[in-house]
């Protein structure tokens, strides 16, 4: 025989998708009958069946209603397919079958009690209707075929609900039946055979795939094909991973590993007949039959990747064994799995260091106390002795499986692996690897399940693309320039730096938006104001935190002051932070420190390049200089934008509050401009460089001499602050002409020498380093050890959207590369 089909509960299961097989079977039909199909029951029968079974064993109970939706399910087949002329001759077999149906569970209900045995033969009415129906229809079309009654053809022992097959008995009866019937299809019951004596018995999990290998082994077909309701096998579970796709081919081995940790679309052991004749197997999708799906073989995938799939157990405990007696000790784990083997306790997975000062293995939650029980007895005498120290079972864990024939010949797998989950704060409870090295398994937190799956998937499958996901909290002029950037640079950042840029939340001061699949980058201000719910900082993070995402960025894009208070809280989930927002690292001291530890410890990043200078490389080199063990001596510079501009552009004649709103128009000024004039944003980032030297220097450390007028600084709004700069023209002029009248220029200086801060309005002469500035320049000199005869000096635009803004994207991008 050419080949065989199997098609599950859910290919069965509606109008639809019987629809779909019944065009399947006669495409194949159409070059030729030398086929044969199984069919399982029409999805959730079975468990109706087994629940009417249940009904039926207790008193007073009346199973009626679920027969009839069992009738009912398969009438409308009839129906929607047959012709009115032939319906009643089906419509009578299948009552025939319900009324047989009937009669089982009223046996049942005489003696109050359902046995393996009869539960069997219940069950089977299942696949009997089923398959009946699909015959019905198909001869009604005109097709060749027969309906076969597995029951006549698959001979095996009596251990009811999960037979073996006699293969002796059921290799030449199957045979015979298809010799006899050459030249027709032969459509199949699958799951339900019967033992010697003739009674019904079904085959376990799997039944119906294995019906198909019994089958398709015994006529040494040459394809097996499993028709489901998806692509194929996956390289991880899609409803967790979106980026999962069909593998297209694997082998048998690596099939076996990712069911026996969950991946469920088929159960390799039941497919073993066929697999021991070196029959290749087919998943397929009734509902997408074109698509080529998956061929499970003994061949080696030949894979492009160093993986074929990721899969999981959700819900697993630990068990943890261990004492210094246990080491040398021969017999100790013979012992335990002899035990857990006696219990039927099935070992998910086991781990055991060299040391073997403790051995620790996997198991069903659901177990957990029992197996507490048994080792607690079984090692009641090593306990009290001492040489076991005590069991200890850990639960709310789950378990990824890494599974790939290719990762033998690939080094440093398990490095990949690990890396990418600790860079993604995920701890790793315990590890195991087979000694085929097809299968590395970590044990994790659950609530860490998808993130990890996710991590993993990217890391082997999408090597070259690593997603960010960038959480923005202030859309105002940084917030919005840097959207711009992102989009200009897109196309840039994946081909050159292998990296994408998700925008997965995004806020202003108003409304609040998160999208798991992410925000479109060039709709996000739209979509805020469209779809945003009304701002609540503490609910974003909370969300933020429960999304739970890998390599997720927040950036504080904002001018508030409480903001930081949640970057302790963010850099604890593994998230990292980037910001051009200085209140963090100038409040404080204690604070600062605590935030850098965690971030540190966490392994996460605080980038905050444009606290100083904006885009200008001033903290980067710092780190770089002190990193190399460079000392600093000095630190000097003008290191406020607005204030610098004012400065260069303000001559006697013109309006000081006019430069000002100019400064505050091309985006110089802080949100609040009293911010830049009372040399509060000065001050900040000279605090914030001697910290970054090692000084543990407070705000209230700074001296900062006052350049406005009382009236200016006491004024309580934006708007009187303007007014009062405006009244204050005068005293700006003299301030200028006195100056000029010695040939020099006013320059608003910070200095940081001997671990003190002083910072105030300056006149500098044509030789002074700072005499030369132009718009919104920055300059600062940096006296060290090295850089001692003449400083270190950076200098250039200090303040800006664009310069920011480009600051904080090559902070973001900085994270990417570390990432990736
Ligand atoms: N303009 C410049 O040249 C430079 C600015 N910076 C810093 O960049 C930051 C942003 O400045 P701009 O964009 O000019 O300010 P902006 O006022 O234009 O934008 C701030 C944004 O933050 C939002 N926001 C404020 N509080 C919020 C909250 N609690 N939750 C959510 N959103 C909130 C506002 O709605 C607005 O969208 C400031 O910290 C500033 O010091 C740093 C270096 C240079
Ligand atoms: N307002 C600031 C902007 C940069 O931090 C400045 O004027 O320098
Ligand atoms: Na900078």
């Amino acid at each position: 025989m050419e080949k065989i089909l199997k098609f599950g509960g859910t290919s069965c299961g509606s109008i639809e998708s019987i629809q779909s097989v019944l065009a399947i079977i006669e495409s194949n039909g159409k070059s030729s009958s030398d086929f044969a199909v199984v069919f399982s029951a029409m999805s959730g029968v079975t468990n109706h069946l087994l629940e009417a079974g249940t009904l039926a064993a207790q008193p007073k109970s009346t199973v009626n209603t679920l027969i009839e939706t069992i009738e009912t399910r398969h009438f409308e087949v009839i129906k929607h397919f047959i012709p009115v002329t032939g319906q009643s001759q089906v419509i009578a077999h299948v009552r025939t079958l319900v009324n047989e149906l009937r009669d089982v569970l009223k046996g049942i209900n005489l003696i109050k009690e359902i046995s393996p045995k009869t539960s069997d033969a219940l069950v089977s009415f299942g696949e009997r209707l089923s398959t009946y129906l699909i015959f019905a229809i198909l001869q009604q079309k005109g097709l060749p075929v027969f309906y076969v009654d597995a029951r006549e053809i698959i001979k095996t022992n009596s251990t009811f609900s999960h037979s073996e097959v006699d293969f002796e008995v059921t290799n030449p009866l199957i045979t015979a039946y298809f010799e006899t019937n050459k030249g027709k299809i032969g459509l199949v019951t699958g799951f339900i055979a019967s033992n010697a004596k003739g009674e019904t018995t079904t085959l376990g999990r799997g039944g119906s795939d294995y019906t198909a290998s019994v089958i398709g082994a015994a006529l040494g077909v040459k394809e097996i094909e499993i028709w489901t309701d998806v692509d194929g096998m996956m390289t991880a579970d899609p409803r967790k991973v979106k980026s999962a796709f069909t593998i297209p081919s694997i082998s048998y081995a690596e099939a076996m590993e990712l069911t026996h940790f969950g991946a469920k679309v088929i159960y390799p052991p039941s497919l073993q007949p066929a697999f021991a004749k070196n029959i290749p197997i087919r998943v397929l999708n009734t509902f997408n039959p074109s698509f080529a799906g998956t061929v499970v073989s003994k061949e080696l995938t030949g894979s492009p990747y160093i993986i074929t799939g990721i899969s999981s157990i959700d819900q697993l405990a630990l068990v943890n064994l261990q004492g210094s007696g246990m080491i040398g000790v021969a017999g100790v784990s013979a012992k335990l799995f002899t035990v857990l083997a006696r219990e039927k306790i099935s070992v998910v997975l086991i781990s055991q260091a060299s040391s073997e000062h403790s051995i620790c293995f996997a198991i069903d939650p659901s177990v957990s106390d029992k197996v507490r029980k048994v080792l607690e007895k079984e090692f009641a005498a090593e306990m009290v002795a001492g040489d076991i120290e005590g069991i200890d079972i850990q639960k709310e864990l789950s378990v990824i499986a890494v599974v790939g024939e290719g990762m033998r010949k690939h080094t440093g797998v398990s490095g990949k692996l690990f890396s990418s989950l600790g860079k993604n704060g995920i701890n790793i409870v315990a590890t195991a690897q087979g000694s085929s090295e097809l299968n590395i398994s970590v044990v994790i937190e659950k609530k860490d399940l998808s993130k990890a799956l996710n991590v993993i998937h990217e890391t082997f499958f999408f090597s070259q693309i690593k997603t960010l996901h960038l959480y923005l909290v202030g859309a105002g002029l940084i917030g919005k320039t840097l959207l711009e950037q992102i989009i200009g640079q897109e196309h840039y950042l994946a081909k050159y730096k292998g990296i994408k840029i998700r925008l997965t939340g995004i806020a202003n001061s108003r409304k609040q938006l998160i999208k798991e699949e992410g925000i479109e980058l060039d709709q996000a201000l739209r979509l805020l104001d469209l779809d945003g719910d009304t701002t609540d900082l503490a609910g974003f993070i909370t969300k933020i935190k429960a999304l739970n995402l890998p390599n997720s960025i927040f950036a504080d894009c904002t001018a508030n002051k409480e903001i930081y208070t949640n970057y302790l809280g963010l850099f604890q989930s593994n998230i990292s932070v980037v910001t051009p927002n200085k209140v963090a690292n100038s409040g404080p001291y204690d604070l600062y420190a605590q935030l850098h530890q965690t971030a540190l410890a966490k392994g996460v990043k605080f980038l905050y390049e444009t606290n100083v200078g904006a885009g200008l490389p001033v903290i980067n080199t710092l780190q770089g200089l002190i990193a190399s063990g460079d000392r600093f001596e000095k630190i000097e510079g003008i290191l406020s934008g607005t204030l610098s501009f004012l400065f260069n552009q303000f001559k006697p004649g013109k309006s000081f509050g006019e430069v000002l709103r100019a400064a505050k128009q091309k985006g110089y000024t802080e949100p609040d401009p009293r911010e830049d004039l009372s040399g509060m944003d000065v001050a900040r980032k000279i605090l914030i460089l001697s910290r970054e030297i090692g000084l543990k220097l407070e705000f209230s450390d700074i001296t900062i001499e006052k350049i406005i007028p009382t009236a200016c600084e006491a004024a309580p709004t934006v708007d009187a602050f303007f007014e009062e700069i405006d009244k204050a023209n005068d005293f700006f002029e003299k301030l200028v002409n006195d100056s000029a009248a010695k040939g020099e220029v006013l320059r608003y200086i910070a200095c940081l020498e001997d671990q003190k801060i002083t910072i105030g309005l300056r006149s500098v002469g044509p030789a002074h380093p700072f005499y030369q500035m132009d718009g919104a320049d920055n300059v600062i000199a940096f006296t060290t050890k090295r850089y001692h005869d003449r400083p270190l000096v950076i200098k250039g635009p200090g303040a800006g959207a664009e310069v920011t803004a480009s600051g904080v994207f090559a902070d973001i991008v900085s994270i990417g590369s570390h990432l990736a």
